[in-house]
């Protein structure tokens, strides 16, 4: 072992010798190409005589351009694949590989080592692998197998058998072997004690070193349109994530682009949390959103729509509000399965019966009324398709609006309006009229203006909301059937929840009042596009979904539709349903029917590596019925749960607790708050004695330091210390808080208190 330590340690300096002599080398090739591009570029036609007096002349001059053209582009490939060459070089330059496997192939008696790094690196003719990038079809072994019989898949769909021999893990810093392990059976149990022992960063990091069997299999899955990874807090499921788009984007490098891919993260903060991983891997990032922001542009100014944060305030702090059980009734209705057939089942139903128009109204006058509409749209063919029959709706509206308006010009109104032009307006409107003939500048003056077109432009403009409305479909009353889904009071497939009808006065009121509540977002905006159509997204090939337990089936089947070409990774674990009120379910049903069950695989990832192993064993109890959660052996300070009766003394604690951790070194402390409101109260009683950064739902950076943070910005992230300001039996006491505590609770890494003032919530006590 000694001697293979020294071996290797010698390697390693000879790979590190080779990177910075090859980086200082290509960085002076790729300055010279690039020189040589732009001089080629400049001085192309220089090169070139060009002649086309006579039939050689011109072939003379074709011949030239073409080895202009050909010299160009050989530079540029040249200079590309230096500044590839160079990228990887740099990417290895501190730790040239983490891992290294002995495998035999089948029928060979040669054991070729294969050094696994984060880069391909050849030697310079380009024949020899001297680091293999983690992603390549053998450095699938390294992962997936133990010392034994193994095998990897290559690209055209074979398999490459062969005997694993031995398997080993490396540890370098600043270019020096510092240990190595043979990592026989798992990858990295003592690299993965260092490395999750560690302080985190200020953001996410890759985890290619030691990435474990199962997380492997979901971060290489590659059958069917669906994937989805469901796992306890800490299990790795945003980290596979982010390694699996590297993935992807490695294998699928010639058709498909990281602006192909696009992540659905929980909030902005998430975004920047993330946003290391890729690049660290030599990739650029993927495309983030929220789901929020598509539904805000959709419903655009037509509501005012509630933000998920506005809703979640909702549901944490208006408890004593009268309206809280037909809210709370309303927005688990509205995000359930039952909610989807059911209006599924109504669109069905629009087909035939039912659809609300509205009238079309012009100076007070009523053109077109809606029984008109109705009748138009129901005589025709039901077995065509909704879109289309919307459509002829609307294009017989358009021709009688035309009839219309060559009517309208007519009336004495229209007369008055031309006769009380002044010279301004006069004049603007034969700038408008010019125009419309596709004059303009000085040939405005010449346009002759005559009555005629005055009155044609004036009843134009008068009439141009109505064109408008009618084209963008608001002759269809989407207010008025979103609502008369509400006025059903029984239907035969669906049970409707108890509060049924106040749900349904509720959510009328507050559309007449011009706003939208969150949870109504998705299937008002659903059962309008499921009717006109869904305005696709076909660029995007990957859509991936962080946090997924908290998308309701609407949100889902909405998302199929909104990127039909793209295969979908969806990651959760609904422990952490902060929406637990709209969430029962405990699977992803639906999202297994609206794919299909053999386009559909799951993969369930049970070992927690975030926290330390006393930590992952107490928040587990929160959850008793939950699916696996099995710690990572990490020792740990047992969590700390302490009562107040008084706020100073609370507030005391926690100054003198923070200031102990910084002494210790955490430089990531948070003390999670279950609301913005709580937040507020916090902050405004240590704004004076302790130096702490406050997030809201603006915040768009993930900070270091001191964080007061509410529960559902604090999603998906960690902090090696953790304070839970007050968990109190009054505050977390609801049932539907257990899986909001569980979810705070879980973001710590190394450290755990859990504060509570006054008696503390009976989920701790079980
Ligand atoms: N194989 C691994 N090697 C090293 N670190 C790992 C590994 N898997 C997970 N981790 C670390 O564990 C922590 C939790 O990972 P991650 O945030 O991806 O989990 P998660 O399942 O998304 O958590 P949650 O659902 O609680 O937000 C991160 O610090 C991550 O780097």
């Amino acid at each position: 072992m000694e001697s293979n330590l020294l071996l290797e340690q010698q390697r390693v300096r000879e790979m590190m010798k080779f990177i910075q002599l090859e980086i200082a080398k290509l960085e002076g090739d790729t300055t010279k190409l690039k020189e040589d591009v732009i001089h080629i570029r400049k001085h192309f036609w220089d090169e070139v005589r060009v002649s086309t007096d006579s039939f050689d002349d011109y072939m003379e001059t074709i011949i030239g351009l073409r080895q202009e053209a050909q010299a160009l582009a050989i530079r540029q490939s040249t200079h590309r694949h230096a500044g590839e060459r160079l990228d990887a070089l740099k990417r290895l330059q501190h730790i040239p590989y983490f891992g290294r496997i002995d495998f035999k192939e089948e029928g060979t008696d040669q054991t070729e080592p294969i050094y696994i790094g984060v880069a391909t690196l050849t030697d310079p003719s380009g024949e020899d692998f001297l680091i293999y990038d983690w992603r390549a079809p053998i450095a699938s072994v390294y992962y997936d197998y133990e010392p034994g019989p193994a095998m990897y898949r290559i690209p055209d769909g074979g398999n490459i058998q062969g005997e694993l021999e031995k398997k080993w893990q490396y540890i370098i810093r600043d270019g020096e072997l510092v240990s190595m392990f043979d990592a026989g059976v798992t990858i990295g149990d003592e690299v993965l004690q260092q490395v999750l022992g560690q302080g985190t960063d200020k953001q996410m990091q890759s985890i290619v070193a030691t990435i474990q069997q199962e997380q492997n299999r979901a971060i290489r899955h590659d059958k069917g349109k669906l994937l989805i990874v469901m796992g306890a807090a800490g299990s790795g499921k945003t980290s596979v994530a982010m390694q699996r788009i590297a993935y992807l984007l490695y294998k699928y490098r010639d058709t498909v682009t990281s602006d192909q891919i696009l992540l659905f993260s929980p909030n902005p903060m998430f975004s920047s949390y993330v946003s290391n991983v890729l690049p660290e891997l030599g990739e650029e990032n993927m495309q983030q959103a929220t789901f929020q922001e598509y539904m805000r542009d959709r419903i655009d100014e037509q509501f005012k729509m509630e933000t998920p944060f506005a809703q979640l305030e909702y549901v944490l702090t208006k408890r004593d509000s009268p309206n809280y059980p037909v809210r709370i009734a309303g927005m688990k209705w509205k995000a359930s399965v039952a909610c989807f057939d059911y209006i599924q089942e109504a669109i069905t139903r629009f087909g035939t019966e039912g659809m609300a128009f509205r009238d079309i109204r012009f100076r007070g006058r009523i053109l077109v009324n809606k029984d008109q509409i109705a009748k138009r749209f129901y005589s025709q063919e039901s077995t065509m398709r909704f879109a289309n029959r919307l459509e002829e709706v609307r294009l017989w509206l358009e021709s009688k609006l035309k009839g219309f308006a060559q009517n309208e010009r007519q009336k004495p109104w229209v007369q008055e309006a031309v006769d009380s032009l002044d010279n301004a307006q006069f004049y603007e409107a034969q700038v408008a009229l010019a125009k419309q003939k596709g004059l303009r500048g000085d040939d405005v003056s010449d346009v002759e203006v005559d009555e005629k077109d005055l009155a044609r432009l004036i009843v134009q403009r008068r009439m141009n909301p109505v064109v408008k409305a009618v084209h963008s479909y608001d002759f269809v009353d989407w207010t008025g059937l979103y609502c008369q889904l509400f006025d059903v009071q029984s239907n035969g497939n669906v049970t409707l929840p108890k509060e049924w009808k106040a749900i349904g006065a509720m959510t009328k009121k507050t559309l007449d009042r011009g706003h939208i509540f969150y949870e109504d977002a998705t299937p008002f905006i659903y059962l309008k596009e499921a009717m006109l159509g869904f305005a696709s997204n076909r660029s995007i090939k990957h859509v991936v979904v962080d946090e997924a337990q908290d998308y309701s089936p609407f949100q889902f089947a909405f998302l199929k539709q909104l990127f039909p070409s793209a295969r979908m990774t969806v990651l959760g674990d609904f422990n952490q349903s902060i929406f637990s009120h709209s969430q029962d379910s405990n699977e992803f049903s639906l999202l297994t029917t609206l794919f299909g069950e053999e386009e559909t695989s799951s993969i369930h990832l049970a070992k927690s590596y975030r926290s330390t192993k006393p930590i992952v064993e107490f928040t587990k109890r929160l959850v008793p019925n939950s699916y696996p959660i099995v710690p990572f052996e990490r020792d740990g300070k047992e969590p700390v749960v302490e009562e107040f009766t008084s706020k100073t003394t609370l507030h005391a604690k926690i100054v003198a607790k923070v200031n102990q951790w910084k002494e210790q070194g955490f430089t990531s402390i948070a003390i999670i708050c279950q609301s913005a409101k709580e937040r507020k109260d916090v902050s405004s009683v240590l704004g004076e004695t302790m130096d702490h950064v406050l997030i809201t739902t603006k915040s768009n950076e993930y900070e270091e330091g001191v964080v007061v943070i509410p529960s559902y910005l604090a999603k998906g992230i960690e902090f090696e210390a953790v304070i839970v300001y007050n968990a109190s039996d009054k505050v977390y006491g609801d049932e539907s808080l257990r899986r909001t505590l569980y979810t705070v609770c879980t973001r710590a890494m190394h450290e755990l208190i859990v504060f509570s003032l006054g008696p503390k919530s009976h989920f701790l006590e079980e």
